[in-house]
Formats: structure tokens, sequence, C-alpha cells
């Protein structure tokens, strides 16, 4: 059983969507100190490194992280390679047999350096959505920051997907993940109202 790790790591001063808060550890009291234990401190934002999006984050009314459905995320995937397109439309998606699949991960290669915040990356097109439903898809993957662009105030493809139930996994990392079936595994933290939250992002293979 080969288990491939597609989270980006949290570290301080890793890239963050531009204006959002800095990622921080450290540790508030030391064992040196306190003379029992070291204990660290996070703080960060919801949306950085891998992550999911529950639909509140871009709908008043929508779910929030703790109400999602955890069989989401856990269980058979596929991913498939789409690279240098600024958007994934459905002509793209029509070259790939999705039948069967619920979760389809997108190996795009659009943010290849971790150390900084991708310009541009491939975002995924509003009308795929419905594409993607027909094929039976619950869960997309996007190696992505977003699957929107980044001055995007609409978030168009987060609503189309949503309308369609389909749920969001980003900046997800595959560059050592060949396309093919996978298990997936990347559960959200319960944590109460959220709007989204860091996920520990795996792939397993027989
Ligand atoms: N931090 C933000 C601040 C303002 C607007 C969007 C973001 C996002 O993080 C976008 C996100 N990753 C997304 O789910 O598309
Ligand atoms: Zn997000
Ligand atoms: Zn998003």
């Amino acid at each position: 059983m080969t288990i491939i790790d597609i989270t980006r790591t949290l570290k301080n001063g890793m890239p963050v969507w531009p204006g959002d808060t800095p990622f921080s550890y450290e540790i508030s009291s030391s064992k040196a100190e306190n003379g029992s234990a070291n204990v660290g401190r996070v703080v960060m934002s919801t949306h950085t490194g891998t992550h999911v999006d529950a639909p509140f984050h871009f709908d008043e009314k929508g779910k929030r992280i703790e109400e999602l459905d955890l069989s989401l995320y856990i269980g058979k995937a596929l991913v498939i390679e789409i690279v240098k397109k600024e958007f994934i439309t459905v002509a793209d998606l029509q070259k790939h047999d999705l039948q069967g699949y619920e979760r389809l991960l997108f190996k795009t290669g659009s943010w290849p350096d971790p150390a900084t915040f991708p310009e541009t990356y491939t975002c995924i097109a509003p009308e795929a959505a419905s594409y993607l439903a027909v094929s039976g898809v619950r869960l997309i993957g996007v190696e992505s920051p977003s699957v929107d662009p980044l001055n995007s105030k609409e978030m168009l493809a987060h609503h189309a997907l949503n309308n369609k139930g389909i749920h969001i996994l980003e900046s997800i990392d595959l560059h050592e993940a060949e396309p093919g079936e996978y298990e997936l595994i990347a559960i959200p933290l319960k944590v109460e109202k959220a709007d989204g939250s860091p996920v520990r992002a795996v792939l397993r293979k027989e």
C-alpha cells in the first residue's frame, strides 16, 4: 500500500491568499519554561494551504464545515491531467471517462512553486459544473488556490458547483501523483460554523 501525501506544508512565511492572515506556528509555552511540555499555537486562515471550502464561504445560507457529509472526503477518486489551461471546460472533461468517480482531482501543475503565490492558475469554467454533476462527480480537487480567478467577486464556479451539489477541495499538490485511480482521504476539522478548514490530504494506491 502506497500513500502519496498531496498536502501542502503549513509553515511560517508560506504564501497565502493576497491580504489574508499570514500563517503562524509558534511554541506559546515551552517545556524549558513551564517544566512539563511544549505547547504550540497556530494562527491561520481557513483557506491557507490544502483546504476544503464549506458552501458558507461564498453563500450566507450555505452549509458550514461541520455539517458536511464526511463520505465526500473519503473514497475512490480519479486524478486526470489537464495542463496549460486558463479554464477547465466541458471539452476538456469530455476527453476523459469520468463514469463511476464521485471524486475528481485535476492535475494541472498550475501552482509549481510552493514558496510563492501563483499569479495565474487554472480555474474551473462555471459551465463545467452541470457536466460534472451529470457524470456523477460530488467533489473536485484542484491544485490551484481557488476554482475561480483571483480577482473574481462573483465566484461563479464556486456557485455553479455548489448549485449542482459538488464540493470543493483546493490547493492540493499532485506532483507525485500519476493520473489514475486512488482512494482519497482529506477530512476537514470539526470547527463549529466554519467556512472552510485545512485538511491532511492523501491518496492511497494498492
Ligand atoms: N482568503 C480569501 C479572502 C477573500 C476572498 C477569497 C479568499 C480565498 O481564500 C479564496 C479561496 N481559497 C477560495 O475558496 O476560492
Ligand atoms: Zn478556499
Ligand atoms: Zn474556493
